[in-house]
C-alpha cells in the first residue's frame, strides 16, 4: 500500500480574480514501513499537500491532480474514510479531547464512531501510555501524553495512512523528538503510511535513518529522497540554505525573500 500524489494542484480564490497557488504540481510518493517527512518555510504549502490528503482544504479550494491510496482509494472518496483510511493527527492535542471528560470514554467512543477493533487501552499501549491515563481528564496528562493520546485517537480506526500536521508545535524540543518517533514508529513498527510535515527540523534528527523527506518551496516540491541524504548533501539551492538557517548551522538568513503565493508566475523559481 502507497500514498500516491500525482500532479496534485490547489487554487485558493481571494477575490477580484485573484488566486493563491497553494500547491503546484505536485508529486510525492510515501510508502507503508517508512515514514515521510515533509518540510519547508512558513507559507510553502505543507499544510496544503496534507489537507489534499485528508480532504480538509478550504471549500472555496480548487482541487487538480490524483491522490491515492493504493489497494483502497482516490480523493474525493478518500476524504469521506478519514478517521477509517486516513488517521488526521491534530496539531494541539487540546483540540481534539473535550476538557469535561475522561479520555477512556472518549477513546472509547472515537473507536465506537469508527468502527475500530482495538479497545481504548491497547490503542494506549501501542502509544507507549500506560491504561491509567483512561481514567484521567485531559488536563492531568502532561503535553507531551496528551499528544500521545490525540495519536491514539488517529488511529482508533486502524488506518492504513496516517498524517500529521505540526504535531509538534504545542512541545518542547524534547517531547518534539519523542513526538516523532511515535509517529515513525506507526510506519517502521506497525506498517503504516506515515506523512508528517513540519517546520521543526531539529525534531527529525533521530529519526532520518529509515526516512523519506521532501522539501517544499513556494508551492512545489522541490527535492524529495532519503532523509538523511536530503539532510547531509542537498540537491536543491533551497534546501542548502534552509538547513544553513537551523542553529546549528550558523543561523544564516535566508538570502532569497520568500514570495508571494498570489498568482504566483509558473516559471518562479527561487532565487530569481
Ligand atoms: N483558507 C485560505 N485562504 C487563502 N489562502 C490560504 C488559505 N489557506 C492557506 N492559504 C495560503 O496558501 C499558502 C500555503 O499555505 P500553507 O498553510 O499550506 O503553508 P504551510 O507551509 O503549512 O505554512 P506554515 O508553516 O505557516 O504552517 C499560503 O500562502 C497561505 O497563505
Ligand atoms: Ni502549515
Amino acid at each position: 500500500m502507497t500514498l500516491l500524489l500525482e500532479q496534485v494542484s490547489v487554487r485558493i480564490p481571494i477575490g477580484s480574480g485573484r488566486e493563491v497557488h497553494a500547491l503546484t504540481d505536485v508529486d510525492l510518493v510515501a510508502a507503508r514501513g517508512r515514514p515521510h517527512f515533509v518540510i519547508g518555510s512558513s507559507g510553502s504549502g505543507k499544510s496544503t499537500l496534507c489537507s489534499t490528503v485528508t480532504g480538509l482544504l478550504p471549500d472555496s479550494a480548487r482541487f487538480s491532480g490524483t491522490v491515492t491510496v493504493t489497494g483502497a482509494c482516490t480523493a474525493p472518496e478518500l476524504w469521506k474514510r478519514r478517521g477509517r483510511t486516513v488517521g488526521v493527527v491534530p496539531q494541539s492535542a487540546m483540540t481534539c479531547f473535550t476538557p469535561v471528560r475522561k479520555l477512556g470514554g472518549q477513546l472509547a467512543e472515537t473507536v465506537r464512531f469508527l468502527r475500530g477493533e482495538r479497545s481504548p487501552r491497547e490503542l494506549l499501549d501501542l502509544v507507549g501510555l500506560e491504561a491509567g491515563a483512561l481514567a484521567k481528564y485531559p488536563h492531568e496528562l502532561s503535553g507531551g501524553m496528551l499528544q500521545r493520546a490525540a495519536i491514539a485517537a488517529a488511529i482508533a480506526g486502524d488506518p492504513p495512512v496516517v498524517v500529521a500536521d505540526e504535531p509538534t508545535s504545542a512541545l518542547d524540543p524534547e517531547r518534539s523528538r519523542d513526538a516523532v518517533a511515535l509517529l515513525a514508529g506507526l510506519a517502521l513498527r506497525q506498517d503504516r503510511v506515515v506523512l508528517v510535515a513540519t517546520h521543526d527540523i531539529e525534531a527529525l534528527h533521530d529519526v532520518t535513518e529509515d526516512a523519506d523527506l521532501s522539501v517544499v518551496f513556494a508551492s512545489r516540491v522541490v527535492e524529495t529522497g532519503p532523509a538523511d541524504e536530503v539532510l547531509t548533501a542537498p540537491r536543491h539551492p533551497y534546501t542548502r540554505d534552509l538547513l544553513a538557517a537551523l542553529p546549528e548551522n550558523g543561523l544564516h538568513p535566508l538570502p532569497h525573500p520568500t514570495p508571494s503565493l498570489v498568482d504566483l508566475p509558473a516559471d518562479y523559481r527561487y532565487g530569481s
